[in-house]
């Protein structure tokens, strides 16, 4: 995994369990980027493009499919997300410092829970790595406590679930010691404001920040 991937430089992918913060510092990031008026993209994944809408009945628990065409839907819709008109590639090529809320990160921890993970390598190894990969640690206990507070929860919000997910993302991590993908991991228990410091003080030296 991840040994012949290339690397898209720009592009910073944020990636943690449901109520890791992450929605919360890009919020944060994009009030920064926008005072600085530095050219940026925000954006995430499941999108709310077709295929993305699709996958959001799913996880709302609207509608069941077959655990492998979940993952397939997953890398469609970042198919889109990456090579559609308005995709992330486009923005690069304008120019932007591109960040999204989760990629191919994502369907290896969470379709790789029923699949494996090889098996939902298939389906993501031809998307390229990002620059910069922040991984936002909770405890799945305090990730809990924090989406538990939503009116409805989807279909990963459950404890045990959590604890798994987050098993698979260290086994990423330690394989993405293989590739050029710089990884930050930042420690989710801390404040808003200290991990939105943290945040800025890796985004503000990419040098499309500082150019
Ligand atoms: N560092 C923090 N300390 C305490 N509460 C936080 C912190 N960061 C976020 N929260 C709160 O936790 C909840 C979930 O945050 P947020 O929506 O940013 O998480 P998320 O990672 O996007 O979750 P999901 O992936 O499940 O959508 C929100 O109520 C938010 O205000
Ligand atoms: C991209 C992607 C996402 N998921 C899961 C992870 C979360 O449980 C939801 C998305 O929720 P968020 O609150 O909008 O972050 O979808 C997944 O299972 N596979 C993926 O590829």
């Amino acid at each position: 995994m991840f040994g012949n991937s290339s690397l898209l430089k720009g592009l910073i992918v944020f990636e943690g369990l449901d109520g890791a913060g992450t929605t919360t510092q890009l919020r944060s990031l994009e009030a920064r980027l926008e005072a600085l008026k530095r050219p940026y993209y925000i954006t995430f994944e499941p999108t709310d493009g077709a295929v993305g809408q699709v996958i959001r009945t799913v996880l709302g628990g609207k509608e069941a499919f077959q655990r492998e065409t979940l993952a397939r839907l997953f890398s469609a819709d970042r198919y889109e997300h990456l090579h559609g008109n308005d995709g992330m590639i486009a923005h690069l090529d304008r120019g932007d410092l591109v960040i999204t809320d989760r990629y191919l990160f994502s369907s290896l921890a969470y379709q790789g829970l029923d699949l494996g993970m090889e098996k939902v390598w298939e389906f993501n190894r031809d998307f390229p790595l990002p620059e910069i990969l922040l991984f936002f640690d909770i405890p799945p206990e305090d990730g809990e406590r924090r989406y538990s507070r939503r009116d409805s929860l989807e279909i990963y919000e459950k404890l045990s679930t959590q604890h798994a997910v987050r098993d698979n993302y260290m086994e990423i991590l330690d394989h993405l010691k293989q590739s050029d993908c710089e990884v930050i991991i930042i420690d989710s228990t801390k404040s808003i404001d200290k991990i939105s410091d943290q945040v800025w003080s890796i985004v503000s030296r990419h040098p499309i920040v500082t150019m």
